[in-house]
């Protein structure tokens, strides 16, 4: 039975929801004031915490802050008054999963629940590993679009998908690397076999070869039972790994072996192990320059190299730009139980005249905030972010259509990125996993960028 938090200094409310919530199979706790839920979530674990915006002794966005400081993964939903949509609308930034209005909604209450442990147990299953992918690819839905450049890239997967051909795949966070990489799956041979995710850069050394590889009970402090790599896992598929730069060269040499003899050997075993595994590798820097650099081995991106897909970003194919916001206006009503019937032509003019750093990931999560937010049937630009709204002469890249990648587009838009950079940095007191967030990057990629613009932070 799945267990509640909820926090509220009004007794009566918390018995009303505690009631409401038993009868729907959930465990509950009540505490009312902040002091208490940091101390109770300390203690006990819980699936979800369900918190008022103002508590006597400190405001829903800090107290949130300190949750997820102690508890990361456990989805937080905020109830707030309307005069606060502003404020929730900050802590969805912050990582709080969802909010509800007061005074609440029985249905509304019970499915942002119901979502939230959907995706918390998602997210689940992708930390534990393979099946992730298959359970996505079942709601996989790939937009192709209708720019040139987007066509092109098309018609190479087509081509190379049924091959055995290792792939790299380069191009800016939240490009949709990985959401090509399943679709090549999906149009290969391999198809029912399984498609495994690893992110390369949040993998520690030591869990590297661990993860990858697997491991034999006792052979290192914690290995407490054998483990089975991905390599194993996704035997007979494919296997994405994202971020393959970050790979120290001692696991670079251990790959290089599993692709050219198809053996692996765990870490503590002393025997091979054979597998078949089609690997599809991404990078949102330049490869080639990290190995002129000696920082990662020719010999295995030659071996990952086969064949190369370029995938631009977004303000590379305007073209596109209409056809992915409707798609996430869709996807977005139906997460969010919303039935907004268009988007304003405004806004899909404002969307032309953003230089979106953070790519199509950064356009879904625009499009599905401004859902949640608009009142009417239409989505309009009122609750759109104010970089996108009021596009200054620093985010204006012009609303030609022409998907030029020269010189002097990539020249501007650098600068751009780097201002934006430095200024998200300053704004956030040069906390960067926040800076992080608002740019709707991971960390890594910020990192990249620093290194990239040379910024000391
Ligand atoms: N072709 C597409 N069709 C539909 N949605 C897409 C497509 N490409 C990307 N997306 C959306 O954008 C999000 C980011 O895409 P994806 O994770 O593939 O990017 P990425 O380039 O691998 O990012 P990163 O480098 O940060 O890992 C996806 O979760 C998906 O929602």
């Amino acid at each position: 039975m799945p267990k509640v938090l909820i926090i509220d200094d009004d007794p009566t409310f918390c018995l009303m929801l505690k009631s409401f919530l038993n009868k729907n199979s959930f465990e509950t706790k009540e505490v009312h004031n902040a002091r208490e839920s940091i101390k109770i979530v300390k203690q006990e674990p819980f699936d979800i915490i369900l918190t008022d915006f103002r508590l006597p002794d400190k405001n829903g966005l800090d107290l949130l802050k300190d949750i997820k400081g102690i508890i990361p993964k456990t989805p937080v939903i905020l109830m707030t008054s309307y005069a606060n949509i502003r404020t929730a609308v900050n802590a969805i930034k912050m990582g709080a999963y969802e909010y509800v209005t007061k005074p609440i909604n029985a249905d509304e209450v019970l499915a942002a629940i119901n979502n939230a442990l959907d995706s918390a147990e998602d997210k689940k299953i992708q930390s534990d590993g393979g099946e992730i992918s298959k359970k996505d690819v079942k709601g996989f839905q790939f937009i192709k679009g209708n720019s040139e450049r987007f066509k092109k890239i098309h018609q190479h997967i087509e081509l190379v998908a049924p091959t055995n051909m290792s792939i790299l795949i380069h191009g800016e966070s939240g490009t949709g690397k990985e959401y090509v990489s399943r679709l090549i799956h999906e149009k290969s041979k391999r198809k029912d076999r399984p498609f495994v995710a690893i992110d390369c850069g949040a993998l520690s050394d030591e869990l590297a070869a661990s993860e990858l590889f697997g491991h034999i009970k006792g052979s290192f402090t914690g290995a407490v039972t054998d483990k089975k790599g991905q390599f194993e896992v996704a035997n007979g598929g494919t296997l994405f790994l994202d971020e393959i730069g970050n790979l120290s060269y001692e696991i670079q040499v251990k790959l290089l072996r599993a692709t050219q003899e198809k053996k692996i050997r765990k870490v503590g075993g002393n025997t091979d192990i054979e597998v078949n595994v089609r690997l599809i590798a991404a990078t949102n820097e330049d490869l080639q320059k990290a190995v002129n650099r000696g920082d990662f081995r020719e010999d295995l991106y030659h071996r990952i190299n086969e064949f190369q897909i370029k995938v631009p970003p977004l303000r590379e194919r305007k073209g596109d730009i209409s056809i992915f916001a409707n798609h996430f206006l869709e996807v977005s009503n139906k997460e969010l139980e919303r039935n907004i019937q268009t988007i304003e032509h405004d806004v899909i003019d404002k969307f032309n005249n953003y230089s979106w750093p953070g790519n199509i990931r950064e356009l879904k999560n625009v499009v599905k905030r401004s859902v949640l937010l608009e009142q009417s049937d239409l989505l309009t630009s009122e609750n759109l972010p104010d970089e996108i709204k009021f596009p200054s002469t620093d985010h204006d890249l012009g609303t030609d259509d022409t998907e030029t990648d020269g010189k002097a587009l990539r020249e501007v838009t650098e600068k751009k990125e780097k201002e934006m950079i430095l200024r998200t940095l300053e704004q956030v007191k040069y906390n960067k996993s926040k800076a992080a967030r608002i740019l709707n990057i991971d960390r890594k990629t910020l990192y990249n960028k620093l290194k990239q613009y040379d910024i000391e932070a």
